[in-house]
């Protein structure tokens, strides 16, 4: 009797493609749906904000959870940011937003951008809004427009510090719940240089034609990097633990009396537009009573219109790993969201 089955056929056939370093904004453009930007704020601001964040940094936590049977912690610290101008102190639904950051657990009310972040908002939304006129937008993106006419709006932030080589944050895609399908998040690298990898999930009809590539993105300091629209739909991402590091040297001391202090940190800051038709109070609670999660199907895509996307518990995350078995497609028309592309300009989705 034959007990080694044969692989099929045509999983044999795919070639395997080595991971490829994409070393500069034109090799990023043309492999992946994200935009590389050097230099995006001016040298001091972003050493000011280097040294504010890493003070902040050590009141942030380790992200906790369970996965089936055991706790996990994240092996970085990480924190929620929301901005004063969305009414972050009077609005309790922001509470929620936070502690979802936190893998459901309950947390202190969302810090308030500080000045410093604030200032480099206004460089990192007109860049965002620039590169944003310049694609071609996907039909379930939000058509709205901020107070100020944008587009997009860094209304909240989530901040990472890595310490040491040796930190990281393994393979996922963003949680959509609050961010909506074909999100645009823009993600700022201050202090020591670490790697960013992408890789594609080739959807389940494609595995026997196509394999995934690993693309390695070198990130330094001041450099953003905007995931477009898409790249959660398509992509996994990471930083993956390193062998070493280069010490980062700030080019600024924290004052004038002081020498520039190295660094073996990095600071990421995610700006993320939460978008109003995904508002806290919008999103459909599970039979735990706990808001759920949205995900996209990454192996069942379509053509950026019809996608799919479903609702499920996130109560398991907290609560001893028990959660309950509530899973509901998205509908955006039947529960009332939008305004999107696809309402308000007819079909134009990117190829
Ligand atoms: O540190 C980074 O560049 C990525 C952080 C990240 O993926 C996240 O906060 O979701
Ligand atoms: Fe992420």
């Amino acid at each position: 009797m034959c007990v080694l089955r044969q692989p099929p056929p045509s999983a044999q056939k795919v070639p395997r493609l080595p991971p490829l370093t994409l070393s500069n904004p034109s090799l990023i453009s043309q492999h992946t749906p994200c935009t590389m930007h050097l230099s995006i704020l001016p040298p001091e601001l972003a050493c000011k904000l280097f040294y504010t964040m890493i003070d902040l940094s050590q009141d942030w936590k380790r992200n906790k959870w369970w996965l089936f049977d055991r706790i996990v912690e994240s092996p970085h610290r990480t924190s929620f940011y929301a901005r004063k101008t969305d009414g972050v102190d009077t609005d309790p639904s922001w509470q929620e937003a936070a502690q979802f950051w936190y893998n459901g657990r309950k947390t202190d009310p969302p810090e308030v951008f500080p000045d410093v972040m604030e200032e480099a908002c206004q460089y990192i939304e007109r860049v965002v809004n620039e590169e944003m006129r310049k694609r071609d937008r996907y039909p379930l993106e939000w058509a709205g427009k901020g107070t100020e006419g944008q587009t997009w709006r860094a209304n909240v932030a989530a901040s990472n510090c890595y310490e040491g080589a040796k930190e990281s944050v393994g393979f996922h895609s963003d949680q959509l719940t609050y961010l909506g399908p074909y999100p645009t998040i823009a993600s700022l690298s201050l202090g020591t240089g670490r790697v960013f990898r992408l890789r594609e999930v080739i959807p389940s009809d494609e595995i026997g034609s196509r394999c995934a590539r690993t693309f390695n993105i070198p990130l330094t300091h001041n450099s953003m990097i905007i995931m477009h629209a898409s790249t959660q739909e398509r992509f996994k991402h990471s930083i993956p633990p390193q062998p070493t590091l280069d010490v980062f040297r700030p080019l600024f001391p924290r004052d004038e009396h002081l020498a520039p202090e190295p660094s073996n940190c990095r600071i990421n800051i995610t700006f993320r537009f939460y978008r109003p038709d995904f508002h806290p109070k919008s999103i459909p609670r599970c039979k735990c009573g706990v808001p759920t999660v949205l995900r996209a199907d990454m192996k069942n895509r379509q053509d950026g219109k019809t996608d799919r996307y479903w609702w499920s518990c996130y109560a398991g995350a907290q609560n001893d790993g028990k959660g309950c078995d509530f899973w509901r497609v998205m509908d955006m028309k039947t529960e009332g969201r939008g305004p999107t592309i696809e309402d308000t300009s007819g079909d134009k989705s990117p190829a």
